[in-house]
Parts: C-alpha cells; structure tokens; sequence
C-alpha cells in the first residue's frame, strides 16, 4: 500500500515536472515570437525612414540648393532617354506625313542673365540670390511641366522644351526673355528692380536626317553659340538654329568653325533683331 502510494507521488512528481518544462518551454518560445515579431516591426520601420532619407538625399543631390530648380546632376541622370527617344523617331523609316510630327523634338535653351556682375557690385551678393530665386520663380512661370528647367551655372539656366515643335522654338525665347525682362523683383532693402537676359538655342536632333551624328554637348555648344551672339549684339534677345544639314561637315568642323559656317550661311540662324 505504502509502495503503491510512493509510486503514484513519484508518477505524479515527475509529470508534474514535465508539465513545467512544457510550460517553460512554451513561454519561452511565445516570447521570442513575441521578440522576433517586434524587431521585424521595428527593421521595417527602420527600412521606410532609411528609405524616406535616400529619396530625400538623392532629391536634394539632384536640385540646386539656391533656387531649388534641377541641377546639371539630374540632367546628366535624365536626359539620355530623352536623346535616345529623339533620335529614335527620326531614325525610322520615312512613313508618309510622319516625320513631320513635332513632338519628338528637343529644344536646348541657354539664358543667361545680363550684366549680372552689376548686380552683385551695386546690390551686394545676398542680393544677387535674391535675383537668381526670383528669375528661376519667373521661369517656372513662363514655362510647361514637361519641360526641364536647370540651373546650369553661376548665372546661367538651362530649359530643355521637350514635345515642342522646332518651328516654334523661337516663340519660346521671346516668351522667355519677356518673362524675365518684366519680372519685377523686391531686394532685401525694399528696392525693386528688373534684369534682362540672353537666350541661345538650338534643338536636338539638329541634322534630322542624321539624328545620331551630334551629341547633346555639340547641340550645346550650338545654343552656347547662339547666346555668344546675342551678347555680341546688345543682350536682352533671343538667337538660335533649330536645324541644319550636316551633309560634308564634320561634327569637329561643326565644332571649331561654327561663326564661318554661319557666316556662309550653311545654317539659317534665327534672332530676335530680325523680328
Ligand atoms: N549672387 C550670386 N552671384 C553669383 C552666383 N554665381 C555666380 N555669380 C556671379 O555672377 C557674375 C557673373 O558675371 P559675368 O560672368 O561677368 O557675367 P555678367 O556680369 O552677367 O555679364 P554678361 O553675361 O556679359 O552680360 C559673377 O559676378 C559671379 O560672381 C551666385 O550663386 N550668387
């Protein structure tokens, strides 16, 4: 009787020891769910604030800290599927009416800002930025959503008009150099005054016909050409050459001897003064 009674507390005992373990172990294995569940929330939010921080990041490395317009980064990011796609539409075979269709061209604008220097001297610096912010503001304005608006340098921006005939490319200039003559911008001090610009253009492809032989740097070298020449004559204008036949020049030739193939009238040069 006694033996029996010694075995059922030791069978009991040691159930009773297993359940604990059980229990023990089941509670250990709930709270390291419970753990893992938790560490993956906070990965994931960290995840999103790390990924929130890239795009900010590489948002601000693509935009011009001064006027918050796109910088030459984010052209250079950019641009290459627009050239390709250009080209790529005039490259076709000639289907009848269809390589009139405009919309595949590219206009560069250069504008550069007038006697900007002045500005600075008389105005102090602080009140160049003031100019710059407010002609980028002025750009925008004057400009569509398709297009791309730059800050290219110092005092120079870059508009690249995408879907935009290059028949009409001149109507853009004017509307641009407008927009900056008549925009009246307040200095830090309260004194209002008003800047000119200097518009070059000129549109890629810039040979239609061979729409892969220049490269966006000879296109801009052309509209940097173009605003040269608007300087040379008075500034507050617009000059461009929105297409020409390269058949027998070289792009080297194009490159060195662009005043002399303007001159020989290889290229029909269009400016404000003839307007
Ligand atoms: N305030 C300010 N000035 C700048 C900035 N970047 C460049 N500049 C100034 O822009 C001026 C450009 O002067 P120039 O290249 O002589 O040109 P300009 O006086 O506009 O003369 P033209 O282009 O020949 O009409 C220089 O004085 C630069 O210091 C900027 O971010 N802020």
């Amino acid at each position: 009787m006694v033996l029996k009674t010694v075995r059922s507390v030791v069978i009991a005992k040691a159930q009773y020891s297993q359940y604990i373990k059980r229990e023990l172990a089941e509670r250990q294995s709930r709270e390291l769910e419970k753990k893992v569940a938790e560490r993956t929330h906070e990965l994931h939010d960290k995840n999103k604030e790390l990924q929130a921080a890239y795009k900010a990041m590489e948002e601000q490395s693509l935009s011009d800290q001064l006027t918050g317009l796109k910088n030459r980064h984010f052209l250079y990011k950019t641009i290459p599927v627009e050239l390709a796609s250009a080209a790529r539409h005039y490259s076709r075979p000639i289907e009848k009416g269809q390589r009139t269709t405009p919309s595949a061209d590219l206009i560069f604008y250069i504008i550069d800002l007038d006697y900007f220097k002045n500005i600075n001297d008389e105005y102090g610096h602080n009140n160049g930025d003031v100019v710059l912010k407010r002609v980028a503001k002025a750009l925008e304005g004057c400009c569509r959503t398709s297009d791309i608006i730059v800050r290219w340098g110092g005092e120079e921006f870059l508009i690249v008009s995408r879907l935009s005939p290059r028949g009409n490319a001149h109507e853009a200039a004017e509307r641009i150099r407008q927009a900056v003559a008549e925009t009246h911008i307040a200095l830090n001090n309260g004194k209002i005054i008003q800047c000119t610009c200097s518009i070059g253009f000129s549109s890629f492809p810039f040979d239609i016909n061979n729409p892969t032989i220049l490269s966006m740097e000879q296109t801009l070298h052309i509209a940097d050409h173009c605003l040269y020449i608007v300087k040379a004559s008075g500034r507050n204008g617009w000059a461009g050459i929105v297409d020409g036949d390269i058949t027998n020049i070289s792009p080297q030739q194009l490159n060195n001897n662009l005043p002399e193939l303007i001159e020989q009238q290889r290229f029909t040069l269009r400016t404000s003064q003839q307007k």
